[in-house]
């Protein structure tokens, strides 16, 4: 069951009012299914090049939360992330969440590597944690220069819940190509334009009562798993 911006709006209203989850708590469990689904698809020895380094491209909502503690799970993981966050909202949520990446000894680049060519020479791995659900195109200026750079990269790009720069129900066929997604709660309705390998869904911590109220018809996750694998590449599916 794919589901539409405004069903998303509400779930996510009713975790945080109906169920009493904070913010901190939901982030936590979204940013660690994304760190937990790039590790199963992109262990850090086959990244090229080989330090293991990945580019985590955080935007100014609660998507970018997502970016910043997925960030700081890679590098336990033994990845070596760095972070490009150029807005950060003046809130306590985002000042933790970044001294948290400072505190693990993760770099913020205060540029945005201004080409493809320059980026994938540094990094192995992109992580686009721009924009989520609440996202409404056409993109502001401010951000359009890094999708672009992000929409002809070679190193696999990695999208949390929503490929950055599409329509959250539409897609976006000239955008943002990721060859990872992990959707979060539910996958959301553009899911089904995606065409990269691998689809993950995460944040596994909906209420049976919610997930009926909404027919989300989740997948079972498999025994502690924190996320359920959707879509496998066709030699593994
Ligand atoms: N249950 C849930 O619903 C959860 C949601 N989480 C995350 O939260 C995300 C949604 O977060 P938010 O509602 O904060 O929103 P987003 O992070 O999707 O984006 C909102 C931000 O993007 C900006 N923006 C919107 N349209 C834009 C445009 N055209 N150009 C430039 N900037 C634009 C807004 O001004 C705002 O700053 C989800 O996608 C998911 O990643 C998780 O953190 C935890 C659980
Ligand atoms: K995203």
């Amino acid at each position: 069951m794919l589901y539409r911006q405004e069903e998303a709006q509400k779930i996510d209203d009713e975790l945080f009012t109906e169920y009493a989850f904070s913010v901190d708590q939901l982030m936590e469990l979204a940013g660690y299914s994304c760190a937990v689904a790039i590790a199963k698809c992109y262990p850090p020895e086959k990244l090229t090049p080989s330090n293991g380094a990945v580019l985590v491209c955080c935007g100014p909502g609660n998507n970018g939360g997502d970016g910043l503690v997925c960030a700081r799970h890679l590098k336990l993981f033994g990845y070596n992330p760095s972070l490009f966050y150029p807005k950060k909202p003046n809130k306590p949520l985002f000042d933790n969440l970044t001294k948290q990446c400072l505190g693990m000894e993760l770099p913020f680049l205060s540029e945005f590597p201004g080409d493809p060519e320059t980026l994938q020479a540094s990094y192995g791995l992109v992580v686009d944690a721009l924009f989520g659900f609440s996202f409404t195109p056409p993109v502001r200026p401010a951000f359009a220069g890094v999708l672009d750079i992000l929409r002809r990269v070679r190193v696999p790009v990695c999208s949390v819940d929503v490929p950055s720069g599409w329509h959250v129900e539409d897609g976006d066929p000239e955008g943002l190509q990721p060859d990872l997604l992990i959707s979060l709660t539910a996958p959301k309705k553009c899911a089904k334009h995606f065409k990269g390998r691998y689809h993950y869904l995460g944040g596994r911590f909906v209420p049976r009562i919610l997930e009926q109220k909404y027919d989300l018809q989740l997948p079972p996750y498999p025994g502690t798993e924190c996320v359920v694998q959707l879509k496998a590449p066709d030699s593994e599916g």
